[in-house]
């Protein structure tokens, strides 16, 4: 099993620094580092990683084919290859509805959207001219001036149609989910994917990109995942609550809940409202053998790589610590 750490660059650059040298120290072998216009600008903290660390692989997890062209993430993602000596990975999905809202991107065929610019970027990867007369991209002789390097391409992925343009086209696909269940009910659409290019299992990575949250006081670790939880439920399709056998009761509950909290700042009832079933389905959290258990049952599913999502834990440094200590090696 591989193990990545997910980090939001809502930070200094130099906090960011610190936990992704602290998670490669403690064994990690990937950080993906999200890509929201809110947040601190990616490739920017991606650079100051890639200099600053030796051995971790980094990249976006993940960026989106919309806010910039894919001759310009192809562009960033193969200078931070040659500033990491070869370690980059590119992350892309379809970005999210209600960030592009807020930046007046209208959400249209991301399918479609994204098929065309991962063909781009391996197409400008290769180094030769690219001509690419898409629906949504057209490009005339656009070429690369330096060489990129191989980059895998991993795929954020929810939809069974995503899930299998992921397995098409991707070198892994990252699957938002913590639970056997998830990994199960993809199956179906991977393989198709895998069949449909002529790739076998091995030769592709399974993510799952999940919350995480872990501590010695397996109590700890649960309260610490409730208000993640809480968001991941307020954004999920009601198919995975059938599939978690999770009330919508309960669901309208937690999104009241959030609704409270941004509106009156009742964080405490966001809490309150995030059942056991709950964090069970959407996270792995507990005390450390708990959390090994779960590992154990992903792999089980067809899971290649398991990346540590918010919170983490508790105390993110302890967390971190432990997880190198107690779990990667297990
Ligand atoms: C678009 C959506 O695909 P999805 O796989 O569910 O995408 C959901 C998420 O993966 C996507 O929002 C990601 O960007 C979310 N995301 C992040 N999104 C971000 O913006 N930033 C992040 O840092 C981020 C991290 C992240 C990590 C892991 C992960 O799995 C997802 C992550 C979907 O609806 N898919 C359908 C297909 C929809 C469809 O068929 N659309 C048609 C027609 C629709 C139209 O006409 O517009 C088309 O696209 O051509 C399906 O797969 O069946």
């Amino acid at each position: 099993m591989k193990f990545g750490i997910e980090f939001v660059p809502n930070m200094k650059y130099y906090e960011l620094e610190y936990y992704v040298k602290l998670a490669e120290d403690s064994g990690f072998e990937y950080t993906w580092i999200t890509d929201h216009y809110n947040n601190r600008n990616v490739y920017s903290m991606l650079t100051i990683l890639a200099l600053k660390t030796n051995s971790i692989k980094l990249g976006p997890g993940v960026t989106n084919p919309y806010h910039i062209s894919p001759a310009l993430t192809a562009s960033a993602i193969a200078t931070v290859n040659e500033l990491s000596n070869g370690r980059a990975v590119l992350g892309i999905g379809a970005g999210d509805k209600v960030t592009f809202d807020r930046i007046g991107i209208s959400w249209k065929k991301p399918l479609r959207r994204m098929r065309e610019a991962v063909e781009i970027i391996r197409a400008l990867h290769a180094g030769k001219p690219v001509n690419y007369d898409g629906e949504i991209f057209k490009f005339n002789g656009a070429r690369m001036d330096f060489k990129a390097g191989n980059i895998p391409i991993y795929i954020g992925a929810q939809g069974p149609k995503m899930l299998q343009l992921a397995a098409e086209l991707g070198d892994g696909v990252l699957i938002n989910a913590s639970h056997p269940k998830d990994f199960e009910a993809a199956k179906e659409n991977i393989d198709a994917g895998l069949d449909k290019a002529g790739k076998s299992r091995d030769q592709f990575d399974t993510v799952a990109y999940a919350s995480m949250s872990v501590d010695k006081d397996a109590e700890k670790a649960k309260n610490a995942a409730k208000i993640v939880v809480a968001f991941i439920v307020a954004g999920s399709p009601d198919v995975i609550f059938e599939r978690h056998g999770i009330s919508m009761d309960d669901v309208n509950k937690v999104r009241e809940a959030l609704n409270n909290a941004f509106t009156k700042g009742d964080w405490p009832g966001v809490s309150k409202a995030v059942t056991d079933e709950m964090i069970e389905s959407f996270s792995i959290s507990g005390s450390p053998d708990m959390v090994i258990e779960r590992i154990r049952e992903l792999s089980k599913s067809g899971v290649t790589q398991v990346v540590a999502g918010s919170p983490i834990g508790p105390d993110k440094k302890k967390s971190i610590k432990l997880i190198g200590k107690e779990i990667i090696p297990a």
